[in-house]
């Protein structure tokens, strides 16, 4: 590669991203940029009530993740210094997609473009696929009180959407190498040789 690879980690809920972006920093020596959640304070009444609350939620991760982004380009990208991220800031079209309906659907595409499209995108997204068992699972581990809220419905959803939405990155931006991750079979937290095989692989990405 290059230059600095900017590498982002993805998949839907619970997949494993905080997780292995952590996990790769640690060994790789990188800054990691992790996306902010328990101070959120729509995440609750999101799950709560969707239809009333999508829109101050979705506007509330963009500004949050377009101030991240900003940052990591002065402090990193433009001084050529790799980074990894547990998100790719498309996850707010992703989600919002979704989530939100009508004129203000479309409000927050144009404000989600004017934003980001300036802006540096990832080099290399690992991209963690899992089905919904697997998710419900590792959200049930990660116990946090308001995902509970979720339904297999809206899980099942983002994981179909996830993968058109990587099927579609891969076609507009040919630049960026999208590694997928099978995160149903490949366990890179209990089993070492599969946490090793991601990490070898993107060291060779990043040479
Ligand atoms: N491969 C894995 N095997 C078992 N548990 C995992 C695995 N990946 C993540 N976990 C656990 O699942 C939960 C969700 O992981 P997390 O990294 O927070 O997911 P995400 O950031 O994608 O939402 C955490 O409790 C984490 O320890
Ligand atoms: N509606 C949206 N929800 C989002 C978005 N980004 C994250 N989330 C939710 C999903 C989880 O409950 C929690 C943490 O996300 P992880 O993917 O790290 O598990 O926040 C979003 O853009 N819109």
């Amino acid at each position: 590669m290059k230059h600095a690879p900017f590498i982002a980690v993805e998949g839907p809920i619970g997949a494993g991203k905080t997780t292995l972006a952590t996990m790769l920093a640690a060994e790789l020596e990188l800054p990691v940029i992790k996306e902010i959640v328990e101070e959120n304070p729509f995440l609750d009444k999101f799950y709560q009530n969707m239809d009333d609350w999508s829109f101050q939620l979705e506007m509330f991760f963009l500004c949050n993740r377009y101030k991240q982004l900003e940052d990591t380009v002065t402090e990193y990208i433009v001084k050529g210094k790799p980074v990894i991220s547990d998100y790719h800031i498309y996850k707010n079209l992703i989600f919002s997609e979704r989530t939100l309906k009508g004129t203000k659907r479309d409000k927050y595409r144009e404000i989600y473009h004017v934003l980001t499209d300036d802006l540096p995108k990832p080099d290399i997204i690992l991209y963690i696929r899992a089905d919904l068992d697997t998710l419900l699972a590792r959200i049930a581990k990660r116990a946090r009180p308001f995902e509970e809220e979720i339904s297999k419905a809206y899980l099942q959803q983002l994981i179909e959407d996830y993968d058109d939405a990587m099927a579609q990155l891969a076609v507009r931006e040919p630049s960026t190498t999208i590694v997928t991750i099978d995160g149903n079979k490949v366990d890179f937290v209990e089993n070492q040789e599969d946490y090793h095989t991601i990490a070898a692989q993107l060291k060779e990405l990043m040479k």
